[in-house]
């Protein structure tokens, strides 16, 4: 490449910038990040200051001012899951190819240019993606597409369907850690608080996005539809209603609550509501998308992790890119074990930090084949027939991204726990108790960090992430029978049910002098 060409496509402007050291045209090269104060890195801090023109929307600034660079630069395909490099198959698809199996039907993986994005060190990437966050610049507000480069290089920015998802809170649970586990260096990352509350979100901006730039190229995608056990459903309805593209859900029937039901119903999707679970569901939308002009937006489909990993990234940005000890996250069909896996492992390879965290999966006891997987010392997988669980999300008994997980949790030294409906229901309402709402997803990780802390896997001074991955707003039922004691055969040890008092002072004063003495002591 020429030197002009290169300087001219560069992830960001370095033209107006101190004297730049322009790296000779060689195969081989780096180039170094210049100090973050002289950096030129986006519209919002580019040559001028000045508010855009009032009849200019976010998306025309983007195209007049952001450098139309990634589309030559970097690139991605499809290739066949953890396909063997030294092989000589080199079965490969272009991103705009509408496929999920590899010819031997097997999972496919989205493969970037790790040589592109080589010639440009550690230290560049890191100021880049910082010099991104907290600005509204299209599309670089979001969390996922501040890291475009590494996500979907060669999408136009007019094609992005997005709302400004990620750049969750990395929620320090000081007095959780302290009061429940002795810790003092957990935190809770939290990707549940975002547009549909769940870290969905995350992957369906690109697999949306993609689906819309699909559909500028009259490729034949009438649809987008997907099985859910709710997040995904409500995700996909939002983004597709956003731009303006017909979404088609299956609901497995009453397994899902009714905050995630209502969230497709109101953006418009096509709701099914089928009589099975999850794994039929699933099944079923597979044929129909061989069948019918719908995309399939589940996490089979290769691109939605592509998005999903960037929560990993995050997360390593939020500490100033040092790499936490452990991070634990609940897992169902087993997609975002394998994304968060991924995207620790890029930040390594291009060398934004040296190493990577070990991963914990953590699953319900009641739908658990990833971690009879792992106790049989990777033996021999097997679907299993799941059963209900407050982790109503992850009621999944056959997971379609097993391969990718065994592979992450492999090559991370990692683990796999699993919490009984006692339990998760216990962690979840611990963790509300010190000032959270979480899930009880997120209730099932914190059972699997509890059990790694009594066996002392896990030290009182690791710094240890629990990804919470919905809003607990999604699951009040489940809260509210707790709360009640309400539950068969379960104890509910921190249950915290509303007092019923006459409208009267003097009982009013009486149980309020009763409660101050309790707190007193
Ligand atoms: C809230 C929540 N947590 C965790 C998961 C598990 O994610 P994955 O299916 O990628 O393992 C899901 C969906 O499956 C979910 O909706
Ligand atoms: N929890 C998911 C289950 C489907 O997972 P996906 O990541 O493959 O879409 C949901 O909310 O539907």
């Amino acid at each position: 490449m020429a030197s002009s060409s290169l300087f001219q496509s560069l992830p960001f402007s370095l033209k107006t910038t101190k004297p730049y050291a322009l790296p000779k045209p060689a195969a081989n090269f780096v180039i170094r990040a210049q100090s973050p104060l002289t950096q030129n890195t986006n519209a919002a801090s580019s040559a001028s200051k000045h508010r855009r023109p009032a009849d200019e929307n976010i998306r025309d600034e983007a195209r007049r001012i952001n450098a139309p660079h990634d589309h030559h630069l970097f690139s991605a395909k499809y290739v066949p899951f953890n396909a063997d490099p030294s092989s000589s198959t080199t079965e490969s698809y272009s991103l705009d190819e509408i496929v999920y199996r590899s010819q031997s039907g097997g999972l496919l993986d989205v493969q970037h240019d790790m040589d592109a994005l080589k010639r440009f060190d550690g230290e560049y990437w890191r100021n880049l993606f910082d010099s991104r966050v907290g600005k509204t610049t299209w599309p670089y507000g979001s969390g996922v597409w501040s890291k475009k480069e590494w996500v979907l290089p060669e999408i136009h920015d007019d094609d992005i369907v997005s709302a400004f998802e990620g750049n969750s809170n990395l929620f320090w649970a000081e007095r959780f850690g302290k009061q429940f586990l002795g810790m003092n260096d957990l935190w809770v990352k939290h990707c549940g608080i975002s547009h549909t509350g769940s870290f969905k979100d995350l992957g369906m901006t690109v697999l949306v996005s993609q689906v819309n730039r699909l559909r500028k190229m009259n490729r034949p995608v009438v649809g987008v539809g997907c099985a859910s056990t709710g997040d995904t459903s409500a995700a996909l309805s939002a983004y597709c209603a956003s731009a303006a593209i017909p979404s088609i859900v299956f609901l497995p029937a009453n397994k899902i609550s009714l905050a995630q039901l209502v969230q497709p119903i109101a953006n418009g999707a096509f709701v099914l509501s089928i009589d099975t679970d999850f794994d039929g569901c699933m099944q079923l939308i597979r044929e129909v998308t061989a069948e019918l002009p719908i995309y399939l937006a589940n996490s089979l489909n290769s691109l939605r992790l592509e998005g999903q990993k960037t929560a990993a990234i995050e997360i390593l940005q939020q500490f100033d890119w040092q790499v936490p000890d452990w991070v634990i996250v609940p897992g169902g069909n087993l997609g975002n074990i394998y994304a968060f896996y991924k995207g620790f492992k890029m930040c390594q390879e291009l060398g934004l930090v040296d190493k990577i965290p070990r991963l914990v999966c953590a699953q319900a006891a009641n739908a658990d084949p990833l971690y009879l997987y792992f106790k049989s010392g990777w033996k021999e997988f097997k679907p299993v027939k799941s059963s209900t669980t407050f982790a109503s999300a992850i009621q999944i008994g056959d997971p379609v991204s097993i391969d990718r997980a065994v592979h992450a949790l492999k090559s991370c030294d990692g683990i796999v726990e699993e919490a009984t409906e006692e339990e998760l229901m216990d962690a979840t309402a611990q963790a509300d108790s010190t000032g959270m709402f979480i899930c009880p997803h997120t209730g099932v990780a914190l059972t699997a960090l509890f059990k790694l802390r009594n066996s002392g896997l896990i030290k009182a001074t690791d710094r240890t992430v629990v990804v919470s991955t919905a809003h607990g707003l999604k699951f009040t039922q489940s809260k509210i029978d707790y709360h009640s004691k309400d539950i068969k055969d379960m104890a509910c040890r921190y249950a915290n049910p509303p007092m019923q008092v006459k409208a009267d002072f003097g009982s009013v004063m009486d149980v309020l002098k009763t409660y101050l003495q309790s707190k007193t002591h």
